[in-house]
């Protein structure tokens, strides 16, 4: 589905990332973790096609298609899905509204009509009800005094409605306490199928006990240093990264 070979990118001219190789098939979920700085949300934005990323080197396809110069829209369509790390606020624009929005103009993109009413409204509360997330939340203003917790929740929501094929969760574990952990590892883990893929990022072992990754990848300096499966993670969390550095010297 995703495959990433010889990456380098970055910003302003300097390479973040310093030749990225991986390939997340299908049916898979892939964790990456690494030091603070070592480029883990660099990846997740030049994948997703954030703008002020430059592409030095490499390639990215998404389902055997170059994607490297696919604006954001372009790829959310073809079924990538970031979540913010700093979520926008959008005043006067509820949560319900602006998930309707961004389904109905992926529709649009692939030539559909909007999706009908009633069918949108069957979506919302099914999604929602599996999420645990309150009627009355969903008509509040985007992100507008929500809680981290409640930023969280929201994306995982929007994630849950535009079911993506390949979902990148970046800190998806940061301001969630252990409940609000669970609802957003159920709402990804119902989101898995042999159809769709998830890269999650995080920095702790934690989140890898509800949403249980098939590869753990290390990365630092903006390379993939070490690859493993969950023990890895446990690893990580018992040893911290300096035994990984001193592997590499
Ligand atoms: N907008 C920016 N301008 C300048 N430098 C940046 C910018 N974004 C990232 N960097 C630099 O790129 C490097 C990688 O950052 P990135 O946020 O990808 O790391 P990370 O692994 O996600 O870190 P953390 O675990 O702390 O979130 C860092 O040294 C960071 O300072």
């Amino acid at each position: 589905m995703l495959k990433i070979k010889d990456l380098y990118a970055g910003l302003e001219g300097k390479d973040i990332l310093q030749g990225i190789n991986l390939e997340v098939k299908a049916g898979e979920v892939h964790a990456i973790m690494g030091p603070n700085g070592s480029g883990k949300s660099t990846l997740a934005s030049v994948v997703a096609g954030k703008e002020e990323y430059e592409v030095s080197r490499g390639y990215i396809t998404f389902e055997n298609q170059d994607i490297s110069e696919l604006d954001p829209e372009e790829r959310a369509h073809k079924g990538i899905f970031l979540s913010f790390q700093y979520p926008v606020e959008i005043p006067g624009v509820s949560v319900t509204n602006f998930i309707k929005t961004a389904i109905n103009e992926t529709r649009k993109a692939k030539g559909k009509e909007d999706m009908p009413a009633s069918e949108m409204l069957k979506m919302i509360k099914e999604k929602a009800d599996m999420l645990e997330i309150d009627r009355k939340f969903l008509s509040r203003s985007l992100n507008e005094g929500f809680s981290g917790g409640e930023k969280k929740r929201n994306e995982i929501f929007q994630m849950a409605m535009l079911e993506p094929k390949l979902a990148i969760l970046d800190e998806t574990d940061s301001g969630l306490d252990i409940d609000a952990l669970k609802v957003v590892a159920n709402g990804v883990n119902k989101l898995k199928s042999k159809d769709n893929a998830v890269l999650v990022i995080t920095h702790y072992q934690r989140l890898l006990d509800y949403i249980v990754p098939d590869f753990v990848h290390v990365l630092m300096n903006g390379k993939i240093v070490k690859s493993g499966t969950k023990e890895l993670a446990y690893e990580l969390e018992e040893k911290g990264y300096d035994w990984i550095k001193e592997e590499l010297v």
